[in-house]
């Protein structure tokens, strides 16, 4: 895979996401990498208008950063497990629980970095850790509950 292809361009570089997808303008546009030790990093740039009013990253955008970054492991390791998406489906799983902890503010003016680990796989669900960090310490942590979406 090519350094500069992201995850997000990989998999799905048609999606409207608003955290993820390439294809959506107005969205985060988070773009994610495989390291090669069985992680996904990223960077992540806020803008003055994420702002959560106390002059720090709103939490909400803190959740969708921590959950857009897990999709991008989950459907890297779905794609090496030989997993793919269900006919119809643009992704092969979906979010069915984030429960997140705000360890500390997370800046506005400063790029975040977000990493993120299968840490339990089934073709059913998948189980993923994932950390926003800037500045050597974790602001906001996350385990994501991933589950086959399967399209009706
Ligand atoms: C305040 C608390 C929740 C609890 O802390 P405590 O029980 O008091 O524990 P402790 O004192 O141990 O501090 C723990 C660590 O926190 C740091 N720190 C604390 N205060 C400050 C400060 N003022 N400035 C800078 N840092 C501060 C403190 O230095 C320490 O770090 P350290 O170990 O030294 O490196 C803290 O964990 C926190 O800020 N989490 C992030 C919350 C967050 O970002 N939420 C999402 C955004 S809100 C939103 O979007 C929703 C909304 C929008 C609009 C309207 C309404 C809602």
């Amino acid at each position: 895979m090519a350094p500069d292809r992201s995850l997000q361009d990989v998999y799905f570089p048609e999606l409207r996401c608003f955290g993820c997808g390439p294809a959506n303008a107005d969205g985060l546009r988070l773009r994610s990498f495989a390291d090669g030790d069985g992680r996904a990093v990223a960077r992540f740039t806020p803008s003055p208008h994420h702002d959560n009013g106390l002059g720090h990253l709103n939490g909400g955008i803190i959740a969708t950063l921590l959950d857009c970054h897990s999709a991008a492991v989950v459907t890297h390791e779905a794609h090496e497990r030989g997993w793919p998406p269900l006919p119809g489906a643009a992704l092969p799983y979906v979010t069915a629980g984030l429960d997140v902890s705000y360890l500390r503010p997370a800046p506005l003016e400063h790029a975040v970095e977000l990493s993120a680990s299968v840490l339990s796989a089934t073709e059913a669900e998948m189980t993923v850790e994932v950390v926003l960090a800037w500045d050597g310490r974790d602001r906001s942590r996350a385990t994501a509950l991933w589950k086959r979406w399967r399209p009706r």
